[in-house]
């Protein structure tokens, strides 16, 4: 039996696993030539579809079986007609039989690389796969350079090479792909951190393989995507009140920073919040309520209002503009206290790393690389090298859940499969984004969402309302007061997501 749909829609893999599947597909058709064979038509039908004028085809073809796949394409170039070149390094002839009998099955020409390309209308990235494993050396580096300098498209097969296909980084050099089309399963590293410059449009090409080559096999990552989000957020009942939909008290706006706490009340208005209370500084409070006359502010040196609104909230965000002095740390061991559902973002994230107080059940922390390294005591780069690892890492050390911002952004619990948000886009990275996500979080905390659930579905929703609002208006200049109208879209129908405006 075969199928053309793979079992899990949003299923992420890692390498081993892959190396897994491969070898039961291999045993499953009795011949792993099929599998490469399969590879190879598939890469070449998808270069067909996206290029149907390309007539002049150069394949860079590496020593593994990610070449022996670019042979076999380079094979069905040649019997189509077209003027085919397979390009490889000098002293990279295909190991292994597999890739061997790839080679001597091409009956087009091999050229050894030495400084630039041949003029082509599209190349073929088959220098590495899943098999990428160090930083490349010189002689690949510029191989890789001078693919990204050609003019040229370039479709790669599998990974872009010199991408990590299991962390998402970049350990050196590697090819800008317009377009990567995967073999048999989506692999986690190829959505999140640096990889996300270099896969361009992302395919899947499952060679037809029945889903018993996934059997035992768990995904090591969920990805989700804005046509998602119906699975979190149903069509409200009739009968509901005001009070059946969650109060949620939103706590910073330290002097100079009562903006970051407005954003975050706004957005969990807008994100379904029954009622939304606001804990901060006496002086923000009049420009609160005439911009957000919603909202209901209290002055925290009201030691009486503070505790009622502590004990009446269903969720609690804590963090947006609280500054790290006397006023913000009071607040943050007050609502750390509290025992409530809790979300900490900014400034509640770094009085965690100064004062790591044991979080309450279900915490959760929404960290950008910066504090995410702070919390572990790490550096940035080294939290970007692996997001998996890094979000896994805290998540463990704090007993919560986390949502690593950045592009890609990783949401990890214990006992959980982490989730990857496919959505989002550089506009983003503007101050006040944050401050917006917590509020969405902590409204579908409010409303009854468990917190790994609430942080997936609220980063989503986040993510697809800055989708949203870019396509509309473009990612420079994009403010989070722009995301709202956005996020009470998509909380209540359908999504589409347009494409961002590039
Ligand atoms: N996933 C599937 O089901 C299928 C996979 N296929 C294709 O096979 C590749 C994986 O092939 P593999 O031979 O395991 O590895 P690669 O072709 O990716 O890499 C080739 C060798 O390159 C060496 N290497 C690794 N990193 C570097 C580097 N930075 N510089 C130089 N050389 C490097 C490494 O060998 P070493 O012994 O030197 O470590 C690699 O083995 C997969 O991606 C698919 O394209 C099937 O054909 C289809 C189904
Ligand atoms: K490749």
């Amino acid at each position: 039996m075969s199928f053309d749909v793979i079992p899990f829609a949003g299923a992420l893999h890692d390498t081993a696993s892959l190396r897994r599947i491969e070898a039961a597909a291999a045993r499953s058709l009795g011949d792993s030539h099929e599998l490469m064979r399969r590879a190879g038509q598939s890469a070449w039908r998808e270069l067909l579809a996206v290029w149907p004028q390309a007539q002049r085809v150069v394949v860079v073809c590496g020593p593994g079986n990610n070449g022996g796949d670019g042979y076999v394409l380079a094979q069905h170039a040649q019997q189509a007609g077209r003027d085919v070149q397979v390009v490889r390094l000098p002293g990279d002839a295909p190991r292994g039989d597999l890739a061997r009998r790839a080679a001597e099955a091409y009956t087009g020409r091999v050229v050894e690389f030495a400084q630039s390309l041949p003029a082509c209308d599209v190349i073929v990235d088959a220098l590495f796969g899943i098999g990428f494993s160090r930083a490349p050396d010189d002689a690949t580096r510029a191989l890789i350079e001078a693919v990204n300098a050609h003019p040229a498209p370039v479709l790669a097969l599998d990974v872009p090479s010199g991408v990590d296909a299991d962390r998402g980084s970049v350990p050196g050099a590697a090819v800008d792909a317009a377009r990567t089309v995967e073999f048999i399963a989506s692999k986690s590293g190829l959505r999140t951190g640096a990889a996300l410059d270099h896969v361009g449009t992302l395919t899947l090409a499952t060679l037809q393989l029945g889903v018993d080559v996934f059997d035992g096999i768990a995904p090591q990552a969920e990805r989700i995507a804005p046509v998602d989000l119906p699975r979190w957020l149903a069509p409200r009942r009739r009968d509901s009140h005001k009070g059946s939909n969650g109060r949620v008290l939103c706590i910073g706006g330290e002097h100079g920073s009562g903006g970051a706490i407005m954003l975050c009340a706004q957005a969990a208005l807008r994100s379904g919040a029954g009622l939304v209370e606001v804990a901060t500084r006496e002086r923000h409070i009049a420009p609160l309520l005439s911009r957000l006359p919603e909202a209901m502010a209290h002055e925290v040196g009201d030691a009486r209002a503070l505790h009622d609104a502590l004990d009446r909230a269903d969720a609690i965000a804590v963090g947006p503009g609280l500054g790290q002095q006397d006023w913000g740390l009071h607040l943050y061991e007050r609502a750390v206290a509290s025992a409530k559902p809790l979300l900490l973002d900014a400034d509640a994230l770094n009085l965690l790393a100064i004062r790591p107080f044991a979080l309450p059940a279900d915490a959760v922390i929404t960290p950008h690389p910066g504090e995410a390294a702070r919390l572990l005591g790490i550096t940035t780069a080294q939290v970007q090298q692996d997001r998996f690892a890094a979000a896994r890492a805290l998540s463990e050390r704090y007993a919560c859940v986390v949502v690593l911002k950045g592009a890609g952004t990783v949401v990890a619990a214990a006992h959980e499969t982490p989730r990857v948000v496919a959505a989002g886009n550089p506009g983003m990275a503007v101050g006040g984004m944050g401050d917006v996500l917590s509020g969405v979080i902590a409204a579908l905390r409010a409303q009854g969402m468990n917190a790994f659930d609430a942080a997936s579905c609220g980063a989503l929703l986040h993510a697809a309302a800055g989708d949203a609002a870019a396509h509309e208006g473009g990612e420079r200049g994009l403010l989070p007061s722009d995301l709202m109208p956005w996020l009470r879209h998509f909380a209540n129908r359908d999504p589409y997501v347009p494409e961002p405006m590039r």
